[in-house]
């Protein structure tokens, strides 16, 4: 069943008086349960994608349907619900609260949620074990280790039930042994069923997911 329909989207950026096709008629589907990989150099559009993907932007032309639901049209507050509902992001720098500890940083997107303390905790717990860091949980992420801060940002994003799991370059400030092992993380999360679309521009970590795409100067052709 498809999940993403991205059909001839385009975005161009004017950057002193010279425009830029950041993507150029791109289209893709992703279906529920796939592992993508979007792979590509710097400057090949990927973040542009990214964004667009993660309802944090629209694109100029084309088409967006999300799980059912045309994008592409919505206004600001009606984006940012359904990106709050349906997507989770991780990144490359983690970005946990540095004053919450692990258990206070998974749980606080749920506390946005309006959820009680009581819907909260299973949520939580269940998340921290998916990446085994239930240990760890009253740690500050500045007594963690870079994969151990990865994980627990993975955990926030599934304590969210997201639909879809947009991964920007995760293992990008990690040694090769901790990326690895972060990378067995989504393949296993995605053996349970998630969807995944992971961006990165390392051909080796891309071989990594079920399905690679690659970008160049803003087109998309399949590998493989
Ligand atoms: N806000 C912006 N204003 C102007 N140009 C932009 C903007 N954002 C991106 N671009 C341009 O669009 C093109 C695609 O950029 P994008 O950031 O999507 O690439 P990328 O593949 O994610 O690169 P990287 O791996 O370096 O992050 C580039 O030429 C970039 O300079």
């Amino acid at each position: 069943m498809t999940l993403i329909q991205i059909e001839h989207v385009s975005k161009s950026y004017v950057m002193g008086g010279e425009m830029i096709r950041a993507l150029d008629d791109v289209s893709l589907d992703i279906d529920h349960g796939e592992f993508v990989a979007i792979m590509g150099p710097s400057g090949s559009g990927k973040s542009t994608l990214m964004n667009i993907l993660g309802c944090l932007d629209v694109a100029d032309g084309g088409d967006y349907v999300l799980d059912g639901k045309a994008i592409n049209r919505l206004k600001d507050a009606q984006l940012a619900e359904i990106r709050n509902r349906k997507i989770g992001f991780v990144f490359q720098s983690f970005n946990l609260l540095p004053r919450l500890n692990a258990y206070e940083n998974v749980e606080l997107p749920l506390i946005y949620r309006g959820m009680s303390r009581k819907e909260r905790e299973p949520l939580v717990m269940k998340a921290l074990e998916a990446v085994d860091i239930v240990e760890r949980r009253k740690h500050l992420p500045s007594e963690l280790s870079g994969g151990q801060q990865q994980r627990v940002a993975i955990a926030r994003t599934l304590a969210g039930d997201p639909a879809i799991i947009l991964a920007d370059e995760p293992t990008g400030a990690l040694d090769s042994k901790t990326s690895a092992e972060i990378l067995e993380i989504f393949k296993r999360l995605n053996e349970q069923g998630r969807t995944i679309v992971l961006i990165t521009h390392d051909m080796a970590i891309a071989q990594q997911a079920k399905r690679v795409v690659y970008f160049r100067d803003g087109k998309l052709s399949e590998v493989g």
